[in-house]
């Protein structure tokens, strides 16, 4: 296996998840701090000490910036989803997955560090006790690769190994591709068309929708193809809590005719995607996404 070179290996870039595409700078760097200044506690007897070839246990993620994989702390993944949303970065960068002897199991990319912990301590528990992190500053592509270089390289000169998730041909760390992309359903329509004369205000019938059904999304384009990436990241984010919801799409002028300007005004709200819970309002793509990555939406949904 020491013979394996990096090249050989299968693309760290097949192993992206929850790709984010479209977070604008400002919400990271807020999202950076807000991150930064955490100082979680983990309850201690989550945390075992061994003596370690790895380095320190340190309580989550909080100083996360890009080490040597030798000089990186290692981790407790904690059980609860939840807690690895909120304590790890949601940035870009690569993590070193390890099991509970400390072995190192898979060195990957991602777009959000925090969801693909979350994923693969949900569907290789046994597998994924321990990671180190390392935040990629300006992750464009070659930036994330190199650093994931620069991990395996270290890895592979000290141990002459490579991580079994990253051997090629072990598909054990890489998410399972849906076999089919279930049909999505379709989106509501606020009328039965243009040539059909309303006879009731557009905003009665936008009140009568949100009230009747639990989550609407009001987005620009269809549920199956949003025309903006701001609806379609509230749509990845609703399909992402498996909440039953109903779209409407407000540049449908056919069906929806005026429903773009009403909308603004019934919810004053200038702009879209909006989605509304129970009848009122949640917010936007800001506000989802916010809400997504603390767990407070999955909470509001649960109710
Ligand atoms: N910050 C907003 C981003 C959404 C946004 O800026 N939407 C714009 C462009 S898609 C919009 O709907 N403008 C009004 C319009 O197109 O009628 C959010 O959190 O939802
Ligand atoms: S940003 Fe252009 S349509 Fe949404």
């Amino acid at each position: 296996m020491a013979a394996q070179t990096i090249s050989s290996l299968s693309s760290p870039l097949q192993t992206f998840s929850s790709l984010r595409p479209g977070v604008s700078p400002s919400y990271r760097f807020t999202n950076f701090l807000f991150y930064s200044s955490l100082r979680p506690s983990l309850p201690f007897s989550s945390v075992i000490l061994k003596p370690l070839r790895a380095a320190r246990f340190r309580p989550l993620a909080v100083s996360a910036a890009l080490k040597n994989l030798s000089e990186s702390d290692l981790v407790a993944v904690p059980t609860d989803p939840q807690e690895v949303t909120v304590n790890f970065p949601s940035e870009s960068g690569v993590y070193a997955v390890y099991d509970n002897n400390n072995d190192l199991q898979f060195i990957g990319i991602s777009r959000n560090i925090a969801a693909s912990v979350s994923g693969h301590r949900n569907s290789l528990p046994e597998l994924c006790h321990y990671v180190k992190v390392g935040v990629v500053e300006e992750p464009d592509r070659s930036a994330l690769t190199q650093a994931w270089k620069s991990w395996m390289e270290e890895h592979l000169r000290t141990t002459g190994n490579v991580p079994p998730g990253n051997q090629s041909g072990n598909s054990t760390w890489v998410p399972a591709r849906q076999p089919a992309t279930p049909r999505k359903k379709p989106d509501l329509r606020l009328t039965p068309g243009r040539h059909v004369q309303l006879t009731v205000p557009l905003e009665d019938l936008i009140h009568r929708l949100v009230k009747e059904n639990r989550v609407v999304a009001f987005i620009k384009g269809s549920r199956s193809a949003p025309l903006c990436g701001f609806s379609q990241r509230v749509v990845g984010i609703l399909e992402s809590q498996e909440v039953d919801y109903e779209s409407v799409d407000v540049l449908d002028e056919e069906y929806n005719y005026g429903l773009r300007e009403t909308l603004k005004r019934y919810s004053n709200w200038p702009t879209f995607p909006q989605v509304f819970v129970d009848g009122e309002l949640v917010g936007g793509c800001d506000i989802l996404t916010s809400m997504h990555e603390k767990g407070e939406l999955a909470d509001l949904l649960k109710k």
